[in-house]
């Protein structure tokens, strides 16, 4: 196989997988990176919200190995949540895709630095939750994601009020469109971002892991 092997648990992993999606110059291309573990009806409103109001072709639902401000103790295995964000995220406007584990990428400054590299000519579009707005700044090198891609921030429920303090917020005030020319965002020079409220879905993954016994 042509990738390196990130450990043993990549071997598990459909080989299609850990190729990056392709895409035609030009296309709006959303990047939603998660845990999904597991994925659940949030995660679909998420993408689904940020395509339509930004008017993307596609969001990639990247499977992280492992988020590295996260505890793995409950973390399921790539390949588990890999087959289970699969069965959630079909249809035209969806790639999934684990090719950080085979570009041994942790930090997601990297995994977009290796897109624009590899994928030249594509409008990206990072794709995250308010919760994870509130916590941004503590990203590896999160100023230079902002400088390398807009991003647009979903409202979550119990995160809302934290657009107004967090620190990322702050640092890109001036750099905020509003929610009304959001379509507007992938054409945008970085750093840009939108904030998008809308449905909300009160569902996480820790909710779920809890309700079926596999607690934190
Ligand atoms: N219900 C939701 N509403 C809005 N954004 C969400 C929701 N659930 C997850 N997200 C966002 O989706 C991305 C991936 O989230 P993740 O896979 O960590 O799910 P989670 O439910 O937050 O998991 P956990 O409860 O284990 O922390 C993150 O950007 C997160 O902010
Ligand atoms: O690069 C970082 O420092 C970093 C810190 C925390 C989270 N992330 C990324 O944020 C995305 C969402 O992670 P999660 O666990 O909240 O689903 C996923 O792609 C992670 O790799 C990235």
């Amino acid at each position: 196989m042509k990738h390196r092997l990130a450990d043993a648990r990549v071997h598990a992993v459909d080989p299609a997988a850990l190729a990056i999606p392709h895409a035609e110059k030009g296309m709006r291309i959303g990047l939603f990176g998660g845990s999904f573990n597991p994925p659940h009806a949030g995660h679909v409103l998420v993408a689904e919200t940020a395509r339509r109001r930004l008017g993307l072709d596609r969001v990639w639902w990247i499977v992280t190995p492992g988020n590295p401000l996260k505890d793995h103790g409950q973390l399921r295995p790539l390949g588990e949540r890999l087959a289970a964000v699969r069965r959630l995220a079909d249809g035209p406007h969806a790639a999934v895709t684990a090719f950080e584990a085979a570009h041994r990428i942790r930090y997601s400054a990297d995994t977009v630095a290796l897109l624009r590299l590899r994928r030249p000519g594509i409008r990206f579009v990072w794709i995250m939750g308010a919760d994870s707005l509130a916590s941004f700044h503590r990203w590896q090198a999160w100023r230079r994601i902002a400088a390398m891609l807009p991003i647009a921030v979903v409202d979550r429920p119990g995160a809302s009020l934290a657009t107004l303090s967090a620190p990322m917020a702050r640092y890109l005030e001036g750099c905020r469109l509003a929610e009304r020319d959001a379509a507007a965002l992938p054409f945008r020079d970085p750093p840009a971002w939108v904030f998008l409220h809308g449905p909300r879905s009160p569902v996480s993954s820790t909710l779920i892991r809890k309700a079926y016994g596999n607690a934190s």
